[in-house]
């Protein structure tokens, strides 16, 4: 029987049964659904006649690739593949497993008939993580690799739902070293169906690896089966394992003692969500400040507590591309190194580009990597920060300022999930997450044709602007604070804080240069600073000057910062009127219309010095 096997980017192939007409598009009524902006609503179609079976591109935009070449027609043979956007269909006759056996799941107390087994420890192994609440993808990890060894097979796969119940499935495999096996399950609907929608335990046999025209062995045959993994009416996603045996295929107690530990995966996945999702809301709402991935990111007022609700958001959806933008110095970078680090990638590398500082010729080398012999003065394989950066998070500063060239092949990677080094043959797959950010209008520079359109709606689909420090003004005492305590440990200094006065000025600042400026300045001033306070003098002469303007009593401060803003205000008049009466406080007192008395007490208060005294 005639099968595609579907393989889309980061995710558990699927083999398909074939029948005339079968349609696939981005929309129903396609049979087929592949749900990406490059695949056409209606865009091919499978038909058999006297000659076999064929395909039919439906006049798609992005077109159907036929063994790599663009085709409006092809007869299918054995092995071909077919490129519909990231997604290859290859063309198998090849029978695929089917379920020799379906149970319902079992409940925990199954585990009885396990006392005494190795198994055992592999279940104390699983309950103990429970506790633990670690991270779900290394749980997963350390539980699969126990498997291979504890059940005997070649393969163990955990398909985690990253959705609702449409949601793609992502996967982590294990295999066990020397297992002749390929690196991949391919697994059919029927079967899909039995473990996530029926909720059946199932036993598998026969099914052969696509293009391997024997088994390994002599008179071996596939033997393979798979639990759901149930958290109350919850399905997570499944377990699967498989091996090639000749005498001993997987039996009803394997099913069991499989089950069993589905339902203990499920709840210790279960767990560390929920405790995942609890740190990083608590981080949201300010509950937590000091713990969490969201704890590099200081203040509290409203705008940037929605900055960290959105953020949260965006981070469980760890498969979508991201642009931040945001005026230079906003904080852009945190903003991503924060989205990683909630996410479900967050074991997994953060891989930070400049696209700004790297010149022009060298980036595609930086970004996709290069074989020896690509170039002059390429003297070894070197691997680009997209491979660097595989089921990580890619960040892309300045995505603005990239070449149109090195846009083409950015978009490439994202259209098609991989990437072709400089010289290479053979591209490879990655799973990454690109979060791209600019201070640029992306909108606008794509309208104009400054940047890609079709590269600017790919990264938009989850988009977060970090607001500039001047909106913001309740988070400045915060931000200050947080920036001189580790300035005045670095010099050795006992800084408290900032004067009243001081406080006023940073607050009447506009900051152009947002936080990276505040940065500057609360790290300067602590140089200068040579009290247990920071003055109003040890902050830099724009910032100090901004104290004097009218607009620093009108920015949303509180009632005393307004008012110890005026300090400043009177010194500078009362010391302009000095100069111009050339030091006579009578002559002073006279131009601000003030009494002599009031002039020389704020003469004193202020420190200046008057011809008088
Ligand atoms: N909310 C914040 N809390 C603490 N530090 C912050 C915050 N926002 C920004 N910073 C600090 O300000 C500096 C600039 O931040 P970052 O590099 O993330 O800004 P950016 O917007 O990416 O800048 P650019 O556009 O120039 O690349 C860094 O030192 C960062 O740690």
């Amino acid at each position: 029987m005639p099968y595609l096997i579907v393989r889309e980017p980061g995710q558990v192939a699927v083999s398909v049964l074939l029948h005339e007409g079968l349609s696939v598009g981005r929309q129903a009524p396609s049979d087929l659904l592949l749900v990406y902006q490059q695949v056409s609503r209606q865009h091919a179609r499978f038909e058999q006649d006297e000659s076999g079976w064929g395909v039919r591109d439906l006049g798609s935009s992005n077109g159907l690739f036929f063994n790599g070449i663009r085709t409006e027609r092809a007869q299918l043979r054995e092995g071909d593949v077919l490129q519909i956007g990231p997604a290859q269909l290859t063309f198998t006759e090849h029978e695929r497993a089917e379920i020799a056996h379906a149970q319902p799941s079992l409940a925990p107390e199954t585990l009885e008939l396990h006392r005494a087994d190795r198994r055992l420890g592999l279940l104390v192994e699983v309950t103990r993580a429970i506790g633990a609440m670690g991270d779900p993808e290394e749980l997963l990890g350390r539980m699969l690799d126990a498997v291979l060894g504890v059940l005997g097979c070649d393969r163990a796969l955990a398909a985690l739902r990253e959705g609702d119940e449409d949601a793609p499935l992502r996967q982590v495999l294990r295999t066990r070293a020397g297992a002749t096996v390929e690196g991949e399950v391919v697994l059919s609907r029927p079967i899909l169906d039995a473990l996530l929608v029926r909720r059946e335990a199932v036993l598998l046999r026969g099914g052969r690896e696509p293009g391997a025209s024997s088994p390994p062995m002599e008179g071996a045959s596939r033997s393979g089966m798979g639990t759901p993994l149930e958290s109350g009416r919850r399905v997570l996603g499944f377990l699967y394992v498989d091996h090639w045996n000749q005498n001993a295929p997987f039996g009803s107690e394997d099913l069991d003692f499989l089950s069993a530990l589905g339902r203990l995966t499920a709840a210790a996945l279960e767990r560390a969500e929920q405790h995942q999702r609890a740190l990083v809301m608590a981080e949201a709402t300010g509950q937590s400040p000091h713990t969490g991935p969201l704890a590099e990111l200081i203040g509290q007022s409203p705008l940037l507590q929605r900055l960290k609700t959105q953020i949260v958001k965006f981070a469980q959806a760890s498969g979508t591309n991201m642009l931040i933008h945001g005026e230079s110095g906003t904080g852009k970078e945190l903003v991503a190194r924060a989205l990683h680090a909630a996410s479900a990638r967050a074991e997994r590398p953060f891989v930070a580009v400049n696209c700004a500082a790297i010149p022009e010729t060298m980036i595609e080398g930086e970004l996709f990597g290069y074989v020896q012999g690509a170039f002059m003065g390429a003297q070894r394989d070197k691997r680009g920060r997209f491979a660097l950066a595989h089921r990580g998070t890619l960040f892309l500063d300045e995505i603005g300022d990239l070449s149109p060239m090195a846009q083409a092949k950015v978009l490439r990677v994202l259209q098609e999930g991989e990437v072709l080094p400089l010289g290479a043959e053979q591209p490879s797959l990655v799973d990454v997450r690109v979060i791209a950010a600019t201070h640029k209008d992306l909108r606008k520079e794509a309208a104009e044709g400054r940047f890609r359109e079709d590269l600017f709606f790919r990264l938009n689909v989850g988009d977060i602007a970090v607001p500039p420090l001047r909106e913001r003004s309740e988070d400045l005492p915060l931000l200050a604070a947080a920036f001189l305590e580790p300035a005045a440990l670095n010099l050795g200094k006992r800084l408290l804080g900032f004067s009243p006065a001081a406080l006023a000025a940073l607050h009447a600042y506009p900051w152009p240069g947002n936080v990276r400026e505040l940065r500057n300045e609360v790290e300067r001033a602590a140089i200068q600073a040579e009290g247990a306070v920071i003055e109003l003098d040890d902050l830099s002469p724009a910032v100090s000057r901004a104290a004097l303007s009218p607009s620093s009593l009108t920015t949303g401060m509180s009632l005393a910062a307004r008012f110890a803003a005026l300090d400043p205000m009177e010194r500078s008049l009362v010391e302009e009127a000095l100069v111009a009466a050339r030091g006579n406080v009578a002559e002073a007192a006279r131009l601000l219309g003030i009494t002599r008395i009031m002039m020389v007490r704020r003469v004193d208060r202020f420190g200046l010095r008057s011809r008088d005294g």
